[in-house]
């Protein structure tokens, strides 16, 4: 799949854009589409919200050095990444509960990650289920995100899902096992699980259902519908998956025990120290992401960017080094892929695009950042993005 329209020459043609261009303007037009709790579940963070704060600051402590007199032939961010083909580095990070920015939440996302083409990376609390979102473009490049429950059935049916639905790689929540200290969402007395949102990868599968004690309510390759099934048997559900949704006491050795249980490739996300780095890479994953989980989890926890560099040296040549965190425009993905990372993931932006406009918000933010990263690539001298280096970069004046 390849994507090369220019983004700006139809934009002047169109006489504009319905959609912001900057991500202040997307993330004030999500904040009036939708319900302020809705919104501050996407947008917020852990405590003070500094690590949030912290994510932003780091990259503008770096600065790109421009070049001149280059032969001006406009970039492409096209890479390859496990076998896919894919427009630009760039992936849909994992996000759970779609639902709350937009009706069609995932399967939205999978057709504008598909347009572009670019990976999604499917959340394990999304509302849609994997099966879903796989029917929803089934040709684009998805991986799943998984969150490993805390009952081995239901976890080898995920997995086993997970391969049937043509999914080409599955990234381990490493960065979400304990509950974070969300502000915003105890100050709206909102947590959406409580609610059977974000629960589509859970109603859909009959190992979860044993574990509520009832009779399936979906028949074979049924799409359920999410809303209806829940009402049914909402207190139950939303407590079962409370009681199973992660299993607290997650090692090195279980990463091994999964891979026994599949030949996908297998990342783990949530990765900032250097020695667990390495440690991980001989369990046998193929990758990792250095992410502190967009500033959801910890707070005061170091910028996720200022990880990275230790990362990638610890892990050389050896496995795909994946970044998150902080992540908003061409420019910051050329940081990142400047300081080792092989591609960054988005989060909140995508979330704010479908907010905004459902598959075609997605679309723009993805357009957008594929635009400018073409340009930014090239006024850096580079044609394609896998020859950034450090030698890109230097550090401002306020580092
Ligand atoms: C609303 C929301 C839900 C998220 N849900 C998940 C999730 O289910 N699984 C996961 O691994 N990460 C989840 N994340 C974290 C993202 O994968 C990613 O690490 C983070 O959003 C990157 O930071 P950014 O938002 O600054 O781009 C979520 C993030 C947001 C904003
Ligand atoms: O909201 C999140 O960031 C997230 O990843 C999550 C996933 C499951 C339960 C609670 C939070």
């Amino acid at each position: 799949m390849s994507y090369s329209g220019s983004y700006q020459t139809e934009v002047f043609r169109q006489g504009g854009s319905p959609f912001p261009f900057t991500v202040g303007g997307l993330e004030r037009e999500a904040k009036s589409a939708l319900p302020e709790k809705y919104f501050d579940y996407i947008a917020g963070g852990a405590g003070c919200e500094n690590t949030v704060a912290a994510n932003r600051a780091a990259f503008t402590r770096w600065g790109l050095i421009y070049r001149v007199l280059r032969d001006g032939i406009p970039a492409d961010p096209g890479c390859e990444l496990f076998g896919a083909r894919l427009s630009m580095p760039v992936l849909l990070a994992p996000a759970g509960v779609g639902e709350l920015a937009h009706r069609e939440a995932e399967t939205a996302a999978a057709r504008a990650a598909a347009e572009v083409g670019v990976a999604q990376v499917l959340s394990a609390v999304a509302s849609s289920s994997l099966e879903q979102v796989a029917q929803a473009a089934p040709h684009g490049t998805r991986w799943f995100q998984f969150a490993w429950p805390d009952d081995e059935k239901l976890a080898r049916s995920l997995i086993a899902r997970t391969e049937a639905a043509g999914y080409g790689a599955i990234m381990v929540m490493g960065d979400c096992y304990a509950a974070g200290w969300r502000t915003r969402e105890l100050s709206a007395g909102f947590f959406p699980f409580d609610h059977c949102y974000g629960l589509g990868n859970y109603l859909s599968d009959p190992r979860f259902w044993e574990l509520i004690g009832q009779p399936m309510d979906v028949q074979g390759d049924d799409i359920p519908d999410m809303s209806r099934v829940a009402r049914s048997v909402a207190a139950t559900a939303a407590s079962t998956w409370n009681r199973v949704f992660a299993k607290p006491a997650l090692t090195v050795t279980d990463i091994e025990q999964l891979r026994t249980w599949t030949r996908l490739p297998i990342l783990v996300k949530g990765v900032c120290h250097p020695g667990e780095a390495a440690a991980l890479i001989d369990a046998g994953v193929d990758g990792l992401v250095v992410s502190n989980h967009g500033g959801r989890q910890l707070d005061n926890c170091v910028a996720a960017l200022d990880c990275l560099p230790g990362v990638v040296e610890a892990v050389g040549d050896r496995v795909p080094v994946l970044f998150d965190s902080g992540v908003r425009t061409g420019t910051d993905v050329l940081i990142a892929l400047a300081l080792g990372a092989k591609a960054v993931m988005i989060g909140r932006p995508w979330l704010y695009g479908l907010a905004i406009g459902g598959q075609a918000g997605v679309t723009h933010v993805l357009r957008c950042i594929h635009a400018e990263l073409t340009s930014a690539l090239t006024l850096t001298g580079h044609r394609r993005a896998d020859t950034l280096s450090t030698d890109d970069l230097t550090r401002t004046a306020l580092a």
